[in-house]
């Protein structure tokens, strides 16, 4: 299928949201007249269209449109993500949304249609239908423009859904239509995506390139190994640019490859979701100390540190955490387990840990934030919402979020909740998620948002990849055109006040 093909298709879905899964495309007469094809039941459209091509001057929505690629899946579970093709006069712009495997409670929920026959109950025509139908005529009809008004474009679909959590229409179908919509402002005002989002944010000058941190070491849900942590990774908070940080993660992927090698054999390099290795370990300091060796056989010692992500929420159940839930059971008390962070960090060059308590146990949290060295992040705990980023801090339970733009649907409400908990004066990460796409939205939002540190998974597999590149390509283009350009370095915690 050509690109041109491809347009035409989507056009179709418009058009035709009730044969969505089997599109009908245009004639050439039609495409020639620049004319669609019209629903027989969709008699409101035809009337709509000649407004809809005159808004295109002004920055309205011309068209909203919606299909179902398969991206990078992980596992088949999450193969089916919804992106949509948005249109500004004669330009396209596409947003693919991401999933996650290891999800909090209190996560904006993603519609998946439950056919058991298609995609094991995944696929998502349900949301696709729900662009098609609800959404895209609304905004298209509400005549909102792109480049300024993204909160009311975001809040419009709020309202269309109407539920706390984006269940009706899915917030998977709402955080596509934004991103794309963010894409679009840009382009209309002539800017880069990530200038678009820091004037959405208000963040200052200059720009803040982040710390990556590579998840180079895969447990928990995201591979099959015995290890319970989901996510140990290394960030190169010693270097002095993110193009040189790129690298130095890159050389110690390779060279952690051959440690693990010598260990435990050719065997043992599979890889797991986010593209860390996966070796036969089960134990955090089994984790550690491969990296310690990777670094330092490369000279990188003090200038690469370490972090943790054990995603706790998977393994908690009944008050106490099981660190061998994948293997030999090993229940520990929440003291206990507190206490094995504790020499964690006393032992190796942790510099944060990321939801080492339960989504629910916010006693745990509040009592380890009360003597903790480190960015202690809230994953699950917080779900990039602005309501539980205020309870945590009500709490004292940690001085970070994490922000994954899917866990709460809109770009506005992602954009608020970092600028809350920049108030707190605490740390913002930007997120990928395990069920990633090819998208590089979040590269530019980081830049934007000025967070000073982002996880994409390890250098490794193009969905990960896509964000460094665009990393990489984003600081050339600020050097070439001569704006200040700083690297968040050890600073990265506080990098929206450099
Ligand atoms: O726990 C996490 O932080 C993420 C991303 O690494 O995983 P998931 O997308 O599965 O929630």
């Amino acid at each position: 299928m050509t690109f041109s093909d491809k347009v035409h298709t989507l056009f179709t879905y418009l058009f035709h949201p009730k044969q969505s899964t089997q599109p009908v495309v245009p004639s050439n007469q039609d495409q020639k007249n620049g004319e669609r094809a019209e629903s027989s039941n969709k008699e409101p459209y035809s009337q709509r269209k000649s407004e809809i091509y005159n808004n295109d001057q002004f920055g309205a929505l011309s068209e909203v449109a919606a299909s179902e690629p398969v991206e990078q899946p992980p596992d088949e579970q999450r193969a089916r993500i919804p992106s949509l093709e948005q249109r500004l006069s004669k330009s396209t712009f596409r947003a693919i949304v991401p999933s996650g495997a290891s999800t909090g409670t209190n996560e904006a929920v993603e519609l998946r249609d439950k056919y058991t026959s298609v995609y094991g109950g995944r696929s998502v025509q349900t949301a696709i239908s729900n662009i098609e139908t609800v959404i895209g005529p609304s905004l298209v009809e509400s005549r909102l423009r792109v480049d300024t008004d993204q909160k009311k474009i975001d809040q419009v679909m709020k309202d269309l859904d109407g539920t706390k959590t984006k269940g009706k229409l899915g917030a998977n179908a709402i955080l596509g239509v934004s991103m794309a919509c963010a894409r679009a402002g840009a382009a209309h005002l002539d800017v880069p995506l990530y200038e678009f989002l820091r004037r959405e944010s208000g963040a200052k000058k200059p720009f803040v390139m982040p710390v990556p941190f590579f998840n180079v070491l895969n447990g928990g849900a995201h591979s099959g190994n015995e290890m319970a942590f989901q996510e140990t990774m290394i960030a190169p908070v010693g270097a002095s640019s993110i193009t040189e940080a790129i690298q130095m993660g890159s050389e110690v992927y390779q060279e952690l490859k051959k440690v693990i090698v010598k260990q435990f054999g050719l065997s043992a390099i599979g890889i797991g979701d986010e593209g860390g290795f996966a070796p036969p370990i089960s134990r955090p300091n089994e984790a550690l100390d491969l990296l310690v060796q990777a670094v330092s056989n490369l000279g990188y010692t003090g200038r690469i540190k370490f972090a943790i992500d054990p995603a706790s929420s998977e393994f908690f159940q009944a008050g106490k955490y099981d660190i061998g839930f994948k293997g030999n059971s090993n229940v520990k008390s929440p003291k206990e387990l507190m206490d094995l962070y504790r020499s964690l960090l006393e032992n190796y060059p942790i510099i944060l840990l990321e939801d080492p308590f339960a989504e629910n146990d916010w006693d745990s949290w509040t009592e380890f934030n009360k003597m903790c060295p480190v960015e202690l992040v809230g994953d699950d705990l917080l779900v990039t919402n602005t309501e539980y980023v205020q309870m945590a801090r009500d709490k004292k339970a940690c001085n970070s979020m994490l922000l994954k733009i899917n866990q709460i649907g809109t770009i506005s409400e992602a954009i608020e909740a970092a600028n809350l908990a920049y108030s707190f004066d605490w740390g913002v990460f930007v997120s990928h998620r395990s069920g990633e796409t090819t998208d590089d939205f979040i590269a530019d939002l980081v830049i934007g948002l000025r967070t000073g540190h982002i996880k994409s998974g390890a250098p490794c597999r193009g969905e990960r990849v896509a964000k460094y590149n665009r990393l990489m390509d984003i600081e050339a283009d600020l050097l070439a055109h001569g704006e200040e350009c700083l690297y968040a370095g050890s600073q990265f915690s506080m990098a929206n006040k450099l």
